[in-house]
């Protein structure tokens, strides 16, 4: 079943448009990762599937409904940031209580348990937390609101690699205990590409690539080898990234839609062929320019 759906959904901000007619929908019970550059609208597409914001134009449904200032969607979804605020004069203990009565599905005991081993003290107040405990504490109210649709925009900020680890090996296990719907958005794709089921990728506004995470494995391959020999492999293929090595080396980054034939031509020539990682192709996928940050000391 889909749970969201969405057609040319657009979104200007004055005279900028930042969604452009973007057609995408995800199915109930899968984990996706929303992933693309700083500032191609990551957040500003969560906020519009949240019901915090509205579009300029298209439509966008979440469990066949309008998002915004729907009652039935806000019940069912929850929204992580590190921009959440709380009352300031609640405790920890009091937003977990207070949590525990909104959310329908609301796991107490998964609560109290993270709660207790990220060492959260439950008389602090949520505004003097540290950057990466207020992360924590925000993912510890994502998870155990186990909400049919949760969203982590950025989940997290702050948060040191172990606990990033803990985190999203928590977030595996509950989400195997009770799958639901989880859309994440991160720029450590490479930490979050064993979670992930699909992958949304943006650009310039619109779904670049939106594929099963195994496909987005596949999708691609590195060429490694004598200059003239990779051009000449590469000339008839779409690529996504080349990289001179020396004077007479090469590596680019390929569609993987070679024949057998061709791979094996490939090797015969002593080129190198390997996998792509997803968060290298996804960078590769929506660079500016096929060599990246080089192409800035090009010539000078
Ligand atoms: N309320 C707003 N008013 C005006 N412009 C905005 C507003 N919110 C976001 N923008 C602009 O919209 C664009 C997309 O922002 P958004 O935060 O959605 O991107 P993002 O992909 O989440 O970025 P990042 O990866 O850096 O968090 C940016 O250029 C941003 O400056």
């Amino acid at each position: 079943m889909k749970i969201i759906e969405c057609t040319d959904l657009t979104k200007t901000y004055f005279r900028k448009k930042v969604l452009n007619q973007l057609t995408f929908s995800i199915e109930d019970n899968k984990i996706t990762g929303l992933i693309g550059r700083n500032g191609v609208g990551k957040t500003t597409l969560l906020k519009i599937i949240a019901g915090y914001i509205k579009q300029t134009s298209g439509e966008l449904t979440v469990f066949s409904k309008k998002p915004f200032n729907s009652l039935l969607v806000s019940a069912n979804s929850i929204f992580i940031d590190d921009q959440m605020s709380f009352p300031s004069p609640m405790q920890l203990h009091e937003i977990l209580d207070a949590a525990g009565s909104f959310y329908p599905n609301w796991d107490r005991t998964l609560a109290k348990r993270l709660f207790d081993y990220f060492s959260f003290d439950p008389k602090h107040y949520h505004n003097k937390l540290s950057k990466g405990k207020t992360s924590t504490f925000n993912a510890i109210i994502g998870l155990a609101s186990r909400a049919p649709l949760t969203i982590f925009d950025e989940p997290t900020t702050g948060m040191d690699a172990a606990v990033r680890k803990d985190f999203y090996r928590a977030l595996l296990k509950d989400y195997l205990a009770q799958p639901r719907t989880i859309i994440i958005s991160s720029h450590h794709l490479e930490e979050i590409e064993d979670l992930l089921e699909d992958v949304l990728l943006l650009k310039d506004g619109k779904n670049h690539l939106h594929v099963p995470m195994e496909e987005l494995k596949e999708w691609a391959v590195g060429l490694k080898g004598a200059k003239e020999t990779v051009i000449h492999l590469t000339k008839d293929k779409e690529v996504y990234y080349q990289n001179q090595i020396g004077t007479h080396s090469m590596y680019a980054v390929v569609k993987n839609d070679f024949s057998e034939q061709e791979l094996q031509q490939a090797k015969a020539n002593n080129i190198e062929i390997t996998t792509v990682r997803p968060s290298d192709l996804c960078v590769y996928l929506t660079g500016e320019t096929k060599r990246g940050i080089d192409d800035v000391f090009l010539n000078r």
